[in-house]
């Protein structure tokens, strides 16, 4: 295998503490004649460098939603309202790189330049020119759906599409994309991949078109890799496969990835950090151990009831989330979690949203059961 042929980072990241996301006061909407689905509100979120974030949540709390916002792939009617989108500045463009037009360059520039509370080297994709946020989608950042055929289409042999999406960001030939397409597909377990990659998708299993969809994703070797149910539809060997290969791929590639899914039991074998999502908001977000072993906010309380654990006495029965996540058109007042909460305090709970509290070691938790305990509540 050609070594020399793998996608590599086209330069060190500027420093090396600097997230590869940051999500500020994210609002996502849809706009509908019915009414308006506030899908995604006010979500803080942040991805270090060769990091794992799991976001969890029962289906329908936004986590799809929010991790299309970030790519601006979200659906019509949908658009982000307000927030940003942080993602590191694009290293400068090498020679014969194909280059922005003069819109872009200029946008870029304005926002090196004058937006005052920007981060230091970075932009917001939120509000980019659609060409910058183009570069960035693919190569940059990569996405991978539950169901492959999201990103493959039926049309076209698997080689010639990740051999698309490599030409599309880098300025190589025919033949030494065709290359990196068969050293990749050999990386992501893919058997005789000179052979394979000449394969329409419907000739692939299910575990095998979401290994070559994984493949695409690497070609050009993303810095975050948003990984949409990954596993979801895969049997539990497959899955299990797929789970391995994208741990060894993350240090292989020294890539960060964020992991969407409903399963806790996924997100424990991955994640570095979990953020829980409920209605549109992180009802809270720490490290793994923590967050498993101490959760806080009684929505994950209620969630980690639910799942089963190793060693548990067969007798105990496993909780389901009392109650159901309510009608995206009627969110219920002030927590939008009160009405299937067992520790509602009426008058309190259903009156204001509950502000975020902060504990030292960065844990974060949207509840007023911990207000007290804070004086950094903040929001
Ligand atoms: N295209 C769309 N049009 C209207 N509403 C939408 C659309 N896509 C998502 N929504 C709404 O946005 C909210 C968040 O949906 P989202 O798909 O992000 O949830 P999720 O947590 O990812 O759940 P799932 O795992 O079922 O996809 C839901 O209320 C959903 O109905």
């Amino acid at each position: 295998m050609d070594y020399a042929m793998l996608p590599t980072r086209t330069s060190e990241p500027p420093n090396a503490a600097q997230p590869v996301l940051r999500l500020r006061g994210l609002r996502t909407q849809f706009q509908l004649e019915d009414g308006v689905v506030n899908a995604v509100e006010e979500v803080d979120l942040e991805i270090g460098r060769g990091e794992t974030l799991a976001v969890v949540g029962e289906s329908g709390c936004g986590k799809s939603v929010m991790a299309r916002s970030v790519l601006g792939l979200v659906d019509r009617p949908g658009k982000i309202m307000a927030g940003q989108v942080w993602v590191p500045a694009p290293p400068p463009r090498e020679p014969g790189e194909r280059r922005l037009g003069f819109r872009a360059r200029r946008e870029e520039a304005r926002r090196a330049k004058v937006l005052p509370d920007a981060p230091p080297g970075m932009i917001d994709l939120a509000t980019a020119e659609p060409e910058l946020v183009r570069g960035v989608r693919g190569k940059r950042i990569a996405m991978v759906f539950q169901e492959p055929m999201t990103s493959l289409s039926m049309m076209h042999t698997i080689g010639n599409q990740i051999i698309e999406a490599i030409t599309l960001h880098e300025n190589l030939t025919k033949d030494q994309a065709r290359q990196r397409a068969i050293d990749l597909l050999g990386r992501v377990g893919i058997p005789s991949p000179e052979q394979r990659i000449d394969a329409y998708p419907f000739q692939l299993s299910g575990g095998m078109r979401q290994r070559a969809m994984i493949a695409m994703a690497l070609s050009c070797g993303p810095e975050l890799l948003i990984a949409d149910e990954p596993t979801t539809a895969l049997d539990v060997t497959t899955q299990a496969q797929i789970l391995e290969l994208l741990t060894s791929l993350q240090d292989e590639f020294e890539m960060s990835i964020m992991l969407i899914t409903h399963d806790l039991g996924v997100a424990a074998q991955l994640a570095d950090r979990v953020a829980v999502m409920y209605l549109g908001r992180v009802v809270e977000q720490g490290e793994l151990r923590r967050l498993f072993a101490e959760p806080r906010h009684p929505y994950t309380q209620a969630l980690l009831r639910s799942v089963p654990k190793l060693g548990r006495d067969r007798n105990v029965r496993l909780a389901p989330v009392r109650g159901i996540v309510p009608h995206p058109y009627h969110r219920p007042s002030g927590c939008p979690f009160h009405d299937r909460c067992d520790s509602f305090i009426p008058g309190r709970c259903d009156t204001a949203p509950p502000p975020v509290i902060t504990t030292d070691d960065g844990h974060q938790v949207r509840c007023v059961l911990y207000q007290e305990d804070s004086d950094d509540g903040h929001r």
